[in-house]
């Protein structure tokens, strides 16, 4: 029997805008976001089975390898019985997707091996669907609805987080307006001028609840503007905050004194469109 070993990236994910439009009756958000992926991921590489889960990379000691870890959810809905290596080398609960990156990566990989995509991706989470696209995308519904986009002009981006988890259930908790205008129209920027221009009309409207519950947030956001960031805001229900800077030498630097405060901060590009066959 041959043996098959492969690797999927699993990009993080960036709510670039990100407004609550209203709530369902089952509590869950509506929202309507755009949303984009960068180069700076985790890495998942499957083997053959038995199921089993080992973690590695900067930030895999603070997970714990058990049944509900994302990666071994996203197999045994899938039916798989996969060997799975996961390189963490995101924040854990951060607002950039993570888990559900992982467990969108586990299942891209095993639809490359023959498994077919189970129906329900969105009992794994709500950012699965749109993870497992991993291309930039306007997402509307509670996460479902799924509408991809042209290409985002390069971006020369800094990911910041000041090593505070933040849950996301307790984010939307502390929301305080849950009936927001939808996004402005998204057109086709032509550079990134005009992509920080489109921004700078719309909000994230988790940022305010989760300032609030964790205001390390707004330092840095601060911080970021500080640095020379063209446009700076927070990711999903936080704490990560991204910076969009001028060149890539302005990224890299600025991500290195960022550092010096004791935060996560990584200069990082938006995803390569993913290569078919
Ligand atoms: C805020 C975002 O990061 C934006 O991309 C996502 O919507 C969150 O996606 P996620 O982490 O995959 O979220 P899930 O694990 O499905 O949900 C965690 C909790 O967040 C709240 N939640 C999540 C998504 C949504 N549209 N409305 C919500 O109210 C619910 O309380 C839910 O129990
Ligand atoms: N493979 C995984 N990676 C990260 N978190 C996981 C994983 N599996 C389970 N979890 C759990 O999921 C929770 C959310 O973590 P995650 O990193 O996905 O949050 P997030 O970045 O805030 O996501 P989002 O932006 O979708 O709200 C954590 O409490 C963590 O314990």
């Amino acid at each position: 029997m041959s043996v098959t070993c492969l690797s999927e990236p699993a990009p993080a994910k960036l709510n670039l805008a990100l407004h609550v439009t209203g709530r369902r009756t089952d509590g869950y958000h509506l929202l309507d976001s755009l949303v984009c992926f960068t180069s700076l991921g985790d890495e998942l590489r499957l083997s053959p089975g038995p199921l089993s889960l080992s973690i590695d990379g900067p930030f895999g000691d603070g997970l714990a390898v058990d049944d509900d870890n994302l990666c071994l959810r996203a197999a045994r809905l899938a039916g798989a019985d996969i060997g799975i290596c996961l390189t963490k080398n995101l924040p854990v609960a951060s607002g950039i997707g993570g888990g559900s990156a992982d467990a969108a990566a586990v299942l891209r990989g095993l639809e490359r091996l023959g498994h077919a995509l189970p129906a329900d991706l969105q009992q794994l989470g709500a950012d699965v669907p749109v993870c497992l696209a991993s291309v930039p995308a306007r997402m509307q519904g509670i996460g479902e609805r799924i509408v991809p986009l042209p290409a985002l002009p390069p971006l020369h981006l800094v990911l910041v987080n000041p090593g505070v988890a933040l849950s996301t259930p307790q984010v939307f908790a502390a929301l305080e307006q849950r009936e927001n205008p939808a996004l402005p129209e998204i057109p086709d920027f032509a550079a990134a001028e005009a992509l920080i221009r489109w921004l700078r009309g719309t909000r994230n409207d988790l940022e305010a609840p989760a300032r609030h519950l964790a205001p390390v947030i707004g330092e840095v956001l601060a911080a970021l503007n500080a640095m020379g960031a063209g446009f700076a805001r927070m990711s999903g229900s936080g704490a990560t905050c991204f910076g969009i800077f001028d060149t890539a030498p302005r990224a890299a630097e600025s991500a290195e004194t960022l550092q010096r405060h004791g935060w996560w901060a990584m200069a990082t590009e938006l995803a390569q469109p993913p290569v078919p066959g």
